[in-house]
């Protein structure tokens, strides 16, 4: 069972506290969802547990290992893999090189293709030619080529159909239930919260709901309420 366990964690930006005091965990096999109204930190949050941008507190582990002081290089090698907004693609190189570049131990490629056979038909198309949808899949396959415990994923419907928004959370789900610890990042509440399983909504960067996700589900009222605060 792998974990990410994150207390007390203060993220600043500009000398700006933006993430304040935030506690959350994610656990092998479940998808924790972060959601929150634009600029409520969630992105920061993210690249403070990566590595992008420096914590300025608390403690964050995987399977009990700080990792809030180690380069984003060493958080990747001891299990986290951050999927950024905007699906940062080599648009030049084909979808199979974007992949190779990933490659850890030289396999894996296969269970990439198994996952999202859509790549495997663009195999040998630029990256740069790929629909949104195909160009989030890969990114999200190459994250996977890395091996991590912990998948991070920020805003991946941003801009893309629902009916591929759909097919990628179908994926993520399936990614979970082979047990991957997901924290998931997203605009859209409702099927976030509908293949996940707890919730987490921040306001102005602090946690101001932690729960299941199938009862926030079920309360689209406390949700508009959390969002917009009052
Ligand atoms: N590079 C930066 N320098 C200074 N402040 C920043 C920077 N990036 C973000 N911020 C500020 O940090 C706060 C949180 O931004 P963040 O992008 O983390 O929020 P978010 O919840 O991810 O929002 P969104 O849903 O719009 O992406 C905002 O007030 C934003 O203006």
């Amino acid at each position: 069972m792998s974990e990410l366990v994150i207390s007390s964690l203060s993220i600043s930006r500009a000398e700006l506290p933006v993430v304040t005091g935030l506690d959350a965990r994610v656990e092998s096999g479940s998808i924790s969802v972060v959601l929150g109204a634009n600029g409520a930190g969630k992105t920061t949050l993210l690249e403070g547990l990566s590595g992008v941008i420096p914590v300025s507190g608390g403690v964050v582990s995987i399977d009990g290992r700080e990792i809030q002081k180690a380069r984003p290089g060493q958080r990747s090698r001891e299990g986290l893999a951050h999927v950024e907004q905007g699906r940062t693609i080599f648009s030049q190189l084909t979808t199979e090189e974007n992949l190779r570049v990933a490659l850890r131990d030289g396999s894996g490629l296969s269970e990439a293709y198994a996952l999202f056979p859509e790549l495997l038909q663009r195999r040998s198309v630029r990256a740069g030619l790929l629909s949104g949808g195909e160009q989030q899949m890969l990114v999200i396959a190459r994250a996977l080529l890395t091996r991590p415990k912990v998948l991070m994923i920020d805003e991946m419907s941003a801009g893309l159909a629902p009916v591929i928004v759909s097919r990628l959370m179908a994926a993520v789900r399936r990614l979970a239930d082979t047990g991957l610890a997901v924290l998931l990042v997203e605009q859209f509440a409702a099927l976030a919260l509908s293949i996940g399983d707890r919730a987490y909504v921040m306001r102005r960067g602090r946690v101001v709901y932690d729960g299941d996700c199938p009862s926030l589900l079920r309360a689209p009222d406390e949700l508009h309420r959390l969002y917009l605060g009052g």
